[in-house]
């Protein structure tokens, strides 16, 4: 079957021209030809997709300024080293408004909140009733996000939690209709087996995975540092649960780094 998509189409491209270098050709107009179009197919991908998609509010748009703008300094000891790139940003929040929207959610649950992009959309889309509880360790991120919360219209549908998610999660009584996991990938599998076990997962409920794909060494490509491998092997792993558990039903979109969308199977 020949590739359809943008990402099939390069990569077709590319393992040509390997093909031939391998076998010793020269560098010629055909070579760089395919280079070209691979480059114009990946590099194009994500500017497209973000403007053909709804753009993001005023309030949004000033948060994602704030957060690009930000200085976090030294980390102090124990805690993770937060930088801008870990907004889930216009693209990915749009999904969550849409599926906040498609699913009727009112309670909604993100763990990993830090500047409060993602929850700051989710609050626009809710209803007047509806609620979005935000877990963030680091109180540096959580005071950035606070101070969102606190200008926006929207802020008196968040609850923001400051403190390890975990212990947050073993708190809660009642159940969400949604609920987006997006902090240390090295607690994904907790997160989840929290949610299944004590009874956080309304009926229907929809739980989205972020960075599922984690950079494309979930699926095999070279790590660039011990780090970036050891989150490769972290998220392959929780995707092989996901994959293999015969009580969930998932799709794994290529948004961004990879968001997983899954739920209980009605008969599960
Ligand atoms: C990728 S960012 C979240 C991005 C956010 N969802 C957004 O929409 O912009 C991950 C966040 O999870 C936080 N985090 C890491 N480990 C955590 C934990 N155990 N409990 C709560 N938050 C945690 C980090 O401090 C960081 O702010």
């Amino acid at each position: 079957m020949r590739p359809v998509t943008p990402v099939g189409i390069a990569a077709q491209e590319v393992g040509l021209v390997l093909d031939g270098l391998d076998a010793g050709l020269p560098v010629d107009d055909d070579v760089l030809a395919r280079l070209r179009r691979a480059h114009a197919l990946l590099a194009g991908l994500d500017p497209y997709v973000a403007a053909s998609t709804s753009p993001e509010s005023a309030q949004l748009a000033e948060l994602a300024r704030t957060t690009a703008g930000h200085r976090w300094g030294e980390h102090p000891p124990g805690a993770a080293q937060l930088e801008p790139e870990m907004v889930s940003g216009h693209v990915e929040a749009a999904l969550m408004q849409l599926l906040v929207r498609l699913s009727g959610a009112r309670r909604v649950l993100e763990i990993g909140t830090f500047t409060g992009y993602a929850a700051l959309a989710v609050a626009e889309a809710l209803p007047a009733d509806g609620v979005v509880v935000t877990c963030e360790a680091d109180p540096r991120a959580a005071a950035v996000a606070r101070d969102a919360f606190a200008r926006s219209d929207d802020g008196d549908r968040i609850e923001l939690l400051e403190g390890p998610a975990l212990a947050s999660l073993e708190q809660f009584g009642e159940p969400f209709d949604l609920v987006f996991v997006d902090a240390d990938k090295e607690g994904y599998s907790a997160y989840l087996d929290l949610l299944l076990e004590r009874g956080l997962l309304a009926d229907g409920a929809l739980v989205a995975v972020d960075n599922t794909l984690m950079q494309g060494v979930a699926y095999g490509a070279p790590p660039r540092s011990e780090r970036e491998a050891e989150q490769g092997r972290v998220i392959a792993a929780f995707n092989e649960r996901v994959a293999s558990d015969p009580s969930l039903v998932q799709v794994v979109l290529p948004v961004r780094d990879g968001l997983t969308l899954l739920q209980r199977r009605a008969d599960g």
